[in-house]
């Protein structure tokens, strides 16, 4: 592991973006997010943060600081039992409290999510080509032919080998690193906005994580999507979001460029997972020099 030159500060997408929300230039603005259990306990606590289009956020914190909940709350996910107070407008679509018909024009379209495990959007049952099938001929009213060849081509955008055999395939029947890259197809079938990737590589080996890391870099870069990046690793995120937001217990630590908040953390718990990131960057580069 080594932490990333992060990336420079005018890194952000360029090329034509899409317009965001009208009345603040922003694609998704999280004010005062807070999300309670039923016995009023705040898992997610007054939690703020914008991101503006082409503009990649990172959101790092330990396991349990509320990183999950929030990436659920700003596409109206939450599981039953938990409620959000506060406001989050997505290109200009205010969910919270937003009816279930109005999540759902907004789910896909502007904001799309991929999970650290790939099984919990896919149907273990069901071809793989067909899952994908689903939102492309919802989307863009494909049928016949035209239909199994945006299917095949959404496999080959995602870099998959032989498409025609990966769509014919179950999941159980492809590997961890191919199952995560068919859920960024579906995710991507929409055309989103914004991406929000949940710890999309944390389940997977070193090499096919750097593989999927790289092909999310691309893709987000070829779209000119948002990115909303969920990592309890300091080092991943710093290789592929502009800026951070670093989480404990529900809260904002601290927010700021990687650049910053690597070179110069202000937050305690920041200085620790930077300190931490470097120790074990150091730890391997003494290994290999004694080799
Ligand atoms: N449905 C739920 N009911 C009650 N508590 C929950 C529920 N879902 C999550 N929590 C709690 O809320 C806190 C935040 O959870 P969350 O999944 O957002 O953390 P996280 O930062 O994403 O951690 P991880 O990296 O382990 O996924 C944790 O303490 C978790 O146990």
């Amino acid at each position: 592991m080594s932490i990333p030159d992060p990336r420079p500060a005018t890194a952000t997408s360029t090329g034509k973006t899409p317009p965001a929300d009208t009345d603040t230039g922003e694609l998704l603005a999280v004010r005062e997010l807070t999300v309670r259990t039923r016995t009023g306990q705040a898992l997610v606590d007054g939690l703020s943060f914008a991101i503006g289009p082409g503009e990649r956020l990172g959101l790092i914190g330990e396991s349990g600081s509320g990183k999950s909940l929030t990436s659920l709350a700003a596409l109206g996910l939450l599981p039953g039992g938990l409620t959000a107070e506060g406001s989050i407008r997505l290109a200009g679509t205010e969910i919270v409290g937003a009816p279930e018909k109005r999540l759902v024009k907004v789910r896909g379209r502007d904001a799309a999510i991929v999970f650290q495990e790939p099984l919990t959007a896919l149907d273990p049952l069901m071809r793989v080509g067909r899952q994908i099938a689903g939102p492309l001929a919802r989307h863009q009213g494909l049928k016949g032919a035209a239909l199994r060849s945006a299917v095949t081509g959404a496999l080959e955008q995602v870099r998959l080998p032989d498409p025609e055999r990966i769509a014919r395939a179950r999941p159980h029947e492809i590997s961890g690193g191919q199952r995560q890259r068919v859920a960024l197809a579906m995710a991507l079938a929409c055309a989103p906005r914004l991406l929000i990737a949940d710890e999309p590589t944390t389940a997977l080996d070193v090499t096919v994580q750097a593989e999927l890391l790289g092909l999310l870099d691309t893709l987000v870069q070829e779209r000119n999507m948002s990115l909303l990046f969920i990592s309890h690793d300091l080092a991943v995120v710093a290789g592929i979001a502009d800026r951070v937001v670093v989480m404990k217990d529900g809260r904002a630590v601290e927010e700021g460029s990687v650049r910053d908040v690597v070179g110069a953390p202000r937050d305690p718990y920041t200085a620790a997972l930077v300190d931490s990131a470097r120790t074990l960057e150091d730890a391997l580069e003494r290994r290999k020099a004694a080799r």
